[in-house]
């Protein structure tokens, strides 16, 4: 409805006031829409209904109204229609959709009538999340009754058209019976298939005798009325339509009722309906095949008087049950949809941390902008498949999804254990970054030289799936140098780098070598300076805008020295934490206690993201000495751990250890160890300088684990990390 057909209501009715029910007494009364009933989706399937009608919600003299739009090209607004109108307006029942007015100036013709919030008994009835109990029912089921009733009684004389989806519902859970009264007003019927078939579903609530009838009377007949009272009886009762679950088309049920045979009437079926035998016997009788056999809705009123046994005589006092128990209904609605919210939400920000760093998920989740950084060094690790494109057109593509996928998964869970960065696949191309979001200074050479030699080794033992016995080859280039990394763009934001050196990584691969790691001077330079990695010279290599370099293969490591590596620096960045300088509280628990004799394990942290949480899946410690109990909290962005609690053969932490109740997880966990492997007790001896209980080595003992100074060593330990574990992260014995 535009504004114009509103102006319209309102010009018409200046100049020929007997077409409008519409009242109006100044501008500011107009009728204004304020949308539809129901969702767009709906609305605009409706376009093509038989009925040709649009519900839309209008507001009229401050009253919500319900707008029905009748497409329909003539209407003869002769006497009977006027006085049809009038005896519509003039009816007024509790259980009657109030009629408020009509527009009739083709093709403008609208019907303004009372909205009921709660929508129509059809909409109510197949809404599995509405609980209806037998006292809805009742209740709902003697509403229809009253209500027809007083049609019946009333000048308008019958329904003709009564179905679940004219039996609207308001929000007191009254219900109103709609939809009657204007035979004239029906649209006129477009012929398109799906119209024909909302037609046939339309008429499948009409009693047999009228289907058979080709020149029925609109208006129907009060037997015809039962009729249908009996299959929204069913519907109400059973949930699944008037004729419940039947596996015919509504033109088939359409044409099974009216086919006569002399015993046999097609009705829905019984069986399934769990209901008292008499609400059975009256449905029967309702839709017998013989009109006159019907009852009328007095008789129904009694036949079904049984159902309302647990309705209370009050009505306000049924109303306000009803409505508590809606928002009863309605508050166990609200925990399932939350529940369901929250895993919906998990979800996706699981997949929003596959997506992006978490930080910079944390930053975007949060609305703030995340500014491009430099990063000084970084090494880009490239790869691709060679003969990929031979390969393509040798398989479907189902064959080579899944071929990728089974690939980079693997590559993935490879990727993982190295403090690096899998920027993305593009096409058979893998792309990962060492040294970025977090700096992990000249490490990042390190971690992809020893990546790509683990990738080349799974790349070897790789099976594709749908080519059992053929290998694939993979070409690799690895290069050092600065970047520049940020988001780009808002509504498929990446994690993207920028720069030369994504670019001379990029040209690494292209001009490298299958199964070799095409390395480049600058990235060889940084490897030497961590030692530990074989390469080879290659030559000088011509590169596209960069003319002739001298490149060289990574040709193997010796694993021990990573390992090495890795403990060292993690020892010099708890010492820089003693000193304060750049970890801060981040660093959980800050280790500040670590023994620095002891040999610590084979996990790091280089630096610690804003928001560590920890990993669920806690990780082993690589160091082949390590022993007996040992905890490690991973920080699952960067894999690198929090804090960590080792026991080495080769060091004794016994002598001289000793903690207090502030102690960090990691002194804690030494000296527990200490307790259980070396069996001996701690004692609890009176720091008088900081007058807080302080725990030396005293005694050997055979039941340290009982001891109560175990215990309260562990109480003190688990307390201590409960920041870590707060978040749902485990800790484990590894
Ligand atoms: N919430 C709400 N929805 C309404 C109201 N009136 C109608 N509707 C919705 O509009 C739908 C269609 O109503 P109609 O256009 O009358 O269509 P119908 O009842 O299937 O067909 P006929 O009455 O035979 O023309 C109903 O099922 C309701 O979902 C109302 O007052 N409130
Ligand atoms: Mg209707």
């Amino acid at each position: 409805m535009t504004e114009n057909c509103l102006f319209l209501i309102i010009k018409q009715r200046r100049s020929h006031p007997w077409k409008f029910l519409l009242s109006y007494e100044n501008e500011s009364e107009r009728t204004t829409l304020l949308g539809d009933t129901r969702n767009q989706k709906e609305q605009s399937s409706r376009e093509g209904d038989p009925s040709g009608k649009r519900i839309t919600i209008g507001s009229y003299k401050g009253n919500i109204v319900t707008v029905k739009h009748i497409l329909k090209k003539h209407v003869e607004i002769n006497r009977s229609l006027k006085k049809q109108l009038q005896i519509r307006k003039e009816l007024n029942h509790d259980n009657i959709n109030r009629f408020i007015g009509a527009c009739m100036e083709p093709p403008h013709i609208y019907i303004l009538t009372q909205y009921c919030q709660r929508g129509s008994l059809e909409d109510i009835l197949q809404n599995d999340d509405i609980h209806l109990d037998d006292m809805f029912v009742a209740s709902l089921v003697s509403d229809l009754i009253k209500g027809m009733i007083f049609i019946h009684e009333s000048e308008i004389v019958t329904h003709g058209n009564l179905k679940s989806s004219n039996c609207l519902v308001d929000s007191r859970w009254v219900l109103q019976i709609a939809d009657f009264g204007f035979q004239q007003l029906k649209s006129d019927r477009s012929a398109s298939l799906t119209d024909i078939q909302k037609h046939y579903k339309n008429i499948a609530w009409k009693a047999p005798e009228l289907l058979r009838d080709m020149n029925r009377d609109p208006r129907g007949t009060q037997k015809g009325d039962v009729y249908s009272f009996a299959l929204v009886l069913y519907d109400i009762i059973g949930r699944k339509g008037p004729w419940g679950v039947t596996g015919y088309s509504y033109k088939e049920i359409v044409d099974k009722v009216k086919s006569r045979t002399e015993h046999d009437v097609f009705r829905p079926e019984l069986s399934f309906l769990s209901c008292e035998p008499f609400v059975k016997q009256c449905l029967m009788e309702c839709w017998c095949e013989d009109p006159e056999q019907r009852p009328d809705f007095k008789f129904i009123r009694y036949r079904l008087k049984p159902l309302q046994a647990g309705l209370n005589s009050n009505i306000l006092d049924n109303m306000i049950a009803m409505m508590e128990k809606y928002a009863h209904n309605l508050e166990g609605l609200v925990a399932e949809r939350t529940e369901q919210l929250s895993e919906e939400k998990k979800m996706t920000e699981n997949l929003l941390l596959r997506m992006l760093p978490r930080f910079v998920a944390d930053q975007l989740k949060r609305g703030k902008p995340v500014a491009p950084e430099t990063f000084d060094s970084v090494t880009c690790y490239f790869s691709d498949i060679v003969g990929f494109t031979a390969l393509s057109a040798d398989s479907t593509p189902f064959e080579i999804v899944c071929m990728l996928n089974d690939l980079y998964t693997y590559f993935d869970s490879i990727a993982d254990n190295y403090d690096a960065y899998k920027v993305e696949t593009i096409g058979d191309a893998y792309f990962v970054v060492s040294g970025l979001p977090i700096r992990n200074g000249d490490l990042h050479a390190g971690e992809i030289a020893s990546m790509s030699l683990e990738l080349l080794d799974a790349i070897r033992k790789f099976k594709i799936r749908h080519k059992p016995h053929e290998t694939l080859k993979l070409r690799i280039g690895i290069h050092s140098g600065p970047c520049v990394a940020g988001v780009v763009g808002l509504r498929m934001p990446r994690y993207t780098l920028f720069g030369d050196t994504v670019n001379t990584a990029s040209r690494m691969e292209t001009t490298g070598v299958p199964l070799k790691i095409h390395c480049s001077a600058e990235c060889r330079a940084i490897l030497k300076k961590l030692g530990g990695y074989t390469l080879s010279e290659r030559g000088y290599v011509k590169m596209k805008g960069k003319g002739e370099l001298l490149t060289y293969f990574l040709e193997e490591e010796d694993s021990s020295t990573r390992i090495r590596r890795l403990s060292d620096v993690k020892s010099s960045l708890l010492n820089k934490t003693q000193s304060g300088s750049i970890l801060g509280p981040k660093l959980v628990a800050g280790d500040t206690g670590c023994d620095k004799n002891s040999n610590c394990s084979g996990y790091w942290s280089a630096e610690v993201p804003p928001t560590p949480t920890l990993d669920k899946n806690l990780t082993p410690c690589d160091s082949q000495t390590n022993i007996g109990l040992e905890y490690l909290a991973v920080n699952p962005l960067s894999r690198t751990s929090l804090w960590s609690t080792s026991h080495s053969e080769n060091s004794n932490h016994v002598s001289g250890d000793h903690f207090n109740d502030s102690s960090s997880p990691t002194v804690l966990g030494h000296c527990m160890e200490d307790m259980l492997w070396n069996n001996v007790l701690y004692e609890d001896c009176e720091d008088t300088v900081n007058e807080d209980s302080t725990y030396s080595l005293v005694t050997m003992s055979e039941d340290v684990e009982t001891s109560p100074e175990y215990i309260h060593l562990l109480d003190m330990f688990t307390s201590n990390t409960q920041d870590c574990i707060k978040d749902g992260a485990t800790m484990e014995m590894v």
